[in-house]
């Protein structure tokens, strides 16, 4: 099992080449989709639905086939579906209607105590308009199309954990605080416990998946189960209103309206629920915007930076936008999963050789995603 390291802060050049690099990933690949003006993949774009059932199996070989499931998927797209995760409808449903609640029923000004301009963290609400996935979206003020997205962001915090965590939590920059902030149970009765009940689910299932990302980077099984233990995991209800304009997906122009800019995430992996899988869009190896696939009772998986950064580019991290062009409101709940924030992570040691040597210098799980969240805010 790999050590665990405290926390020492990077240098700030360390922390501005993540920022640098990571952009630089993302302009390279957004670089001849601009327009969209290549309405046909040369070949077939295929997201892999994998039926994740096997790998709960106490078999190590049946284990073993799913995550070389992964490994393919990862190392080609870096998307995939997965099914037979054991999450119940009841509980991806009531997520759904929390955000819903959310968004539609809590008053305006209890939202506002609670933006996310009070946050060190950015937890808490996201008026629309207010954070830019991708920086370059609103650097080009003349071509700046404004974000529709709404979003109540928060993260990690022992009582969402079934495990009860291991006390040792730090925050994305290595304080031990709790920086999660929440509607009164007056004001939104219930919706502590929604998200506690839906949270602690995902997290069990992402701790399984890494596991399975373990076995699929030929690594022991148990490789990332120490740097889990009070894990960085994002997650965000998002609403996305009706499109001003519906029309059909039209690669040939350029869109008004930005359900959330193209990026891709940042920490490990995401595993994405959403009401409606209409509007997500996926940047193909070549090139081309493709709707995600809607797979009944699935969830959404995607490679992270951090992981590509992690294993030095093997997996890949996949860039996405959202763009409702639909008449119906949209919503989605996005967990990002991530190691400690306080584990300091160097490129894998297999996933390194002559032709391909490390190309990042090592920087702890928390500063390099909160170095790419500051990026996004206009004002932060
Ligand atoms: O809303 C969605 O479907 C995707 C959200 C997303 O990509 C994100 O929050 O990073
Ligand atoms: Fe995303």
């Amino acid at each position: 099992m790999a050590a665990v390291t405290s926390i020492t802060p990077s240098s700030s050049s360390t922390q501005s080449e993540a920022r640098q690099a990571a952009q630089a990933y993302l302009n390279s690949r957004l670089t001849n989709s601009s327009g969209g003006v290549r309405p046909q993949p040369s070949k077939p774009f295929l997201i892999p639905e994998i039926n994740i059932s096997a790998s709960f199996s106490s078999d190590l070989e049946d284990r073993k086939v799913v995550a070389k499931q992964i490994h393919d998927a990862c190392t080609n797209s870096g998307f995939f579906t997965i099914t037979g995760h054991g999450v119940a409808e009841q509980t991806r449903q009531g997520i759904i209607k929390s955000a819903e609640d959310f968004f539609k029923i809590l008053p305006r000004e209890c939202k506002e105590a609670l933006h996310v301009k009070n946050s060190d963290y950015f937890r808490g609400w996201e008026p629309a308009d207010y954070t830019y996935v991708n920086p370059s979206d609103w650097q080009d003020e003349s071509n700046a199309a404004p974000e529709t997205k709404e979003g109540f962001n928060w993260g990690y915090e022992e009582g969402l954990d079934p495990t009860g965590g291991d006390g040792a939590y730090r925050e994305l920059d290595g304080k031990k605080v709790n920086g999660n902030v929440w509607p009164s149970e007056e004001d939104l009765p219930g919706f502590y416990a929604s998200i506690r009940e839906y949270y602690g689910q995902i997290l069990q299932l992402a701790r399984h998946l890494f596991r399975l990302f373990a076995l699929s980077l030929d690594l022991p099984e148990d490789h990332f189960d120490a740097m889990t233990t009070h894990p960085g995991g994002i997650a965000r209800l998002l609403y996305y209103p009706p499109s001003k304009d519906p029309k059909p997906l039209d690669h040939t122009q350029k869109d008004k309206e930005i359900g959330l800019g193209a990026h891709s995430d940042y920490e490990c992996f995401t595993i994405l629920l959403c009401s409606n899988a209409s509007g997500l869009e996926i940047l193909s190896p070549d090139d081309v915007w493709v709707p995600a696939p809607a797979v009944e009772g699935s969830f959404i998986v995607n490679v992270a930076d951090f992981m590509m950064r992690w294993t030095n580019g093997v997996y890949k991290s996949t860039v996405h936008r959202v763009v409702n062009r639909t008449v119906d409101e949209r919503f989605s709940v996005p967990f990002f999963f991530s190691v400690n924030y306080d584990q300091i992570v160097e490129t894998l040691p297999g996933c390194v050789s002559d032709d391909n040597p490390s190309k990042y210098p090592p920087i702890g799980a928390g500063e390099y995603v909160l170095e790419r969240l500051r990026a996004t805010a206009k004002d932060g």
